[in-house]
């Protein structure tokens, strides 16, 4: 029989192997379970990423700053911190963990769970507008800077995070931990012996001129301005490379030149109110744009809060802000509000570098004119019962200064040995360093009729009496030589003043250290007039009569003239304050200090003025340190040159911050002396006739 062909139309036979058996699983009525498990996961890898993001979008950007993001770039997640983790972490803010005491909170050490250090910020913002400004403007600063497209700068303190309670109190900012704080303790107060090395120094002016750079140029597309740079503001890592911190009143440059501080709306309570300490109220109109914030600040505010024991407040720790509002009319109606506290506490050397001024809603066109030298008090003292506070201030300071410090041997005759024995129970009774806080120190001398002789006199017009004594003398002396004779123009300036002040004497309470505090506002004198003078003379010409700034803030000794009286806010600010930091680096003291005998360091106790002195005889190299070892002289004169260029009096003269890199890097060529500090001005020099007397 023949076998069976399979014919062409009959489908050929499948023999099941193995692996079609498997196949043969995914019969359509399997597929119902998979398809339904498959489905169910995509569901839940959905909501889960929704919930994910829900979750970190809350976390990444505080609710008071979500109208920022169209004043700056604001997408790189800062952490939110819960407090309750930086409570653990701080050991509940224990004493022993606190690092520092700032103008608006303490800062504390702390180890993160992760076991990273950070350091944390308790702001004191309960009321305070100026607290919860601070604390937004470092969150949005931060915020920038974290930015992806914008490399972070290894010279500015990185912000870690941040804790905000649900109502706004307990406001925390969480940086890394720079282990050997601030400039300020480690140069000023401690004295640190690392910091006794040139290169150290060198380098800290050098971290400090790129943080600044990055700031005004690598920061964003438009430039950051500091605005409070001085030596707490710059921290010390472990091996003493600085950086940048306190962004707090910093301030981001629009395109068109304006100026808006970097927070966004202002939290406040609904009727738009906030209480502050010293009793004022401020109307805030409910934040539409930054700069309009203050607009309608109807008063004043401090920046001593309430809620913070004042026992727990060491003096420096008083910001003194005062604001003041001036009505169109140019009639100032300032209300200055200063804490209790501040009032009771001493203005110690230290504490000068601490005043903070702030002059809100500055639409200021000031009717009155003052002196040059006055301005930088008047800005904030205009007018009202709180006039001359800070000069007063500055005068007592001095006189203290001056009193505690009086030499053994007798220079102004009938009272010295009264002085003797003041200064010896001064250092008997008296920490080194507490001292210097103490204003009413002299009360404490133990001989009663000293006490009884020094209390007839005012503290602060005994000095200046003697002072005036030593310099007639001098005068009568020298006066038969010439008409200027050997005298300085500072020494002679004084004698002047105080002459015409002895003739009006009832009409003007201060004023006899105007000459002196020169330097903090460049004011080299009245015969030189340029286009900045305005700055200097506190006469706002009228075409700035309106001041843009809607708040201006800052740090007496730092602040640059030309803001100090509510002028244009800019890099160039930064670039002034940078030069006062680097003349305090290397000098290693501050910029107002007398240190000896007042005759013969009466000229140095204002840095500045002292270095512009030193520059026109030609002995700059006098103001460094001499306790510095291994100086690099060379080194040295080229940062007091950019010192004293950047703390000329036109803004404009001033060199950029990338300039100054790159002349301290040796990339651009040494600068020269400017020539308002120029030994040997040209003849028709405009100090010509200053300089001849000498
Ligand atoms: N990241 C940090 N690491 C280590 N110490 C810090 C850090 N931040 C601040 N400190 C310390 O805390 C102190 C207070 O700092 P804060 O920035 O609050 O105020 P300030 O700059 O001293 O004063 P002001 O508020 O008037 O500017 C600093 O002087 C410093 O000693």
């Amino acid at each position: 029989m023949p076998s069976r062909q399979p014919s062409p139309a009959e489908p050929p036979v499948i023999h099941h192997n193995h692996r079609s058996s498997r196949l043969g699983l995914l019969h359509p009525s399997h597929f119902i379970p998979l398809l339904t498990a498959a489905s169910v996961s995509l569901s839940l890898v959905f909501i889960i990423a929704i919930l994910y993001r829900k979750l970190t979008r809350k976390r990444t950007a505080p609710a008071p700053l979500s109208d920022q993001q169209n004043l700056s770039p604001t997408k790189q997640p800062l952490r939110h911190f819960s407090y309750s983790l930086l409570c653990r972490a701080t050991s509940s803010f224990s004493a022993s963990n606190r690092l520092g005491q700032g103008g608006f909170g303490s800062v504390y050490q702390g180890v993160l769970p992760s076991g990273q250090s950070v350091a944390v910020k308790l702001m004191d913002t309960a009321g305070s507008l100026q607290g919860e400004r601070e604390f937004q403007n470092e969150l949005s600063l931060a915020s920038r800077i974290n930015e992806k497209a914008f490399s972070k700068s290894p010279f500015v303190v990185s912000i870690l995070g941040y804790s905000s309670g649900k109502r706004g109190q307990r406001k925390l900012l969480v940086y890394e931990l720079m282990s050997n704080g601030s400039l300020q303790g480690k140069l000023l107060d401690q004295k640190c012996a690392e910091l006794l090395n040139w290169d150290k120094r060198f380098r800290i002016v050098l971290d400090v001129a790129k943080a600044l750079e990055y700031l005004h140029f690598m920061c964003g597309t438009t430039p950051v301005i500091h605005g409070d740079v001085k030596p707490s503001n710059v921290l010390l890592d472990g091996h003493f490379n600085a950086k940048l911190g306190d962004f707090g009143l910093s301030k981001i440059m629009e395109d068109n030149g304006e100026d808006y501080d970097v927070r966004g709306l202002v939290e406040l309570e609904s009727d738009d109110r906030v209480h502050c300490g010293g009793g004022c109220k401020v109307k805030v109109n409910g934040g539409e744009d930054a700069g309009s914030i203050m607009e309608e600040t109807e008063s004043v505010a401090t920046g001593c809060e309430e809620g913070m024991p004042l026992a727990d407040r060491s003096p420096e720790s008083f910001p003194r802000t005062l604001n003041a509002e001036v009505s169109p009319d140019t009639t100032v109606v300032a209300e200055a509000s200063l804490s209790e506290g501040y009032e009771k506490a001493s203005l110690s050397e230290s504490c000068m570098d601490k005043v903070s001024v702030e002059s809100v809603n500055r639409r200021v066109g000031r009717k009155r004119s003052g002196s040059g030298r006055d301005w930088w008090w008047k800005q904030e003292n205009v007018g009202g019962s709180n006039s001359g506070r800070v000069k007063d201030y500055v005068m007592e300071w001095i006189g203290n200064e001056i009193k505690k410090e009086r030499p053994k041997c007798a220079w102004v005759g009938s009272s010295s040995s009264m002085a003797d024995a003041s200064s010896t129970s001064l250092n008997a009774k008296i920490e080194p360093n507490e001292h210097v806080k103490r204003l009413d120190w002299w009360v404490s001398l133990d001989d009663d009729k000293l006490r009884r002789k020094e209390k007839s006199r005012k503290p602060r017009e005994w000095w200046r009496e003697e002072f005036c004594e030593e310099l007639a003398k001098k005068k009568k002396k020298k006066g038969a030589k010439s008409s200027g004779g050997g005298e300085m123009w500072w020494q002679r300036d004084e004698v002047f003043v105080l002459e015409r002040r002895k003739k009006r004497r009832s009409r003007s309470r201060f004023g006899s250290i105007d000459w002196w505090l020169d330097g903090l506002s460049g004011d080299l004198g009245s015969g030189h007039r340029n286009s900045h003078d305005w700055a200097a003379s506190g006469d706002i010409p009228k075409s700035c009569g309106i001041s843009s700034t809607p708040s201006m803030r800052g740090t007496v000794c730092y602040i640059a003239p030309e803001y100090g009286v509510g002028g244009q806010l800019s890099e160039k600010c930064d670039v002034y304050s940078y030069g006062v930091l680097v003349l305090v680096v290397l000098s290693g003291r501050r910029p107002l200090q007398v240190m000896a005998s007042p005759m013969s360091e009466f000229e140095r106790a204002n840095l500045i003025s002292w270095a512009r002195q030193l520059a026109y005889n030609g002995k700059l190299l006098d103001l460094v340190d001499p306790t510095i070892q291994s100086l690099d002289r060379e080194q040295a004169l080229l940062c007091i040159t950019i010192a004293l260029l950047c703390l000329q009096r036109s803004p404009s003269k001033r060199p950029n911050m990338k300039e100054i890199v790159e002349m301290l890097t040796g990339v651009a060529e040494p600068p020269h002396l400017p020539l308002e500090f120029s030994p040997s001005p040209p003849s028709n020099f405009p100090f010509n006739s200053r300089k001849k007397t000498r």
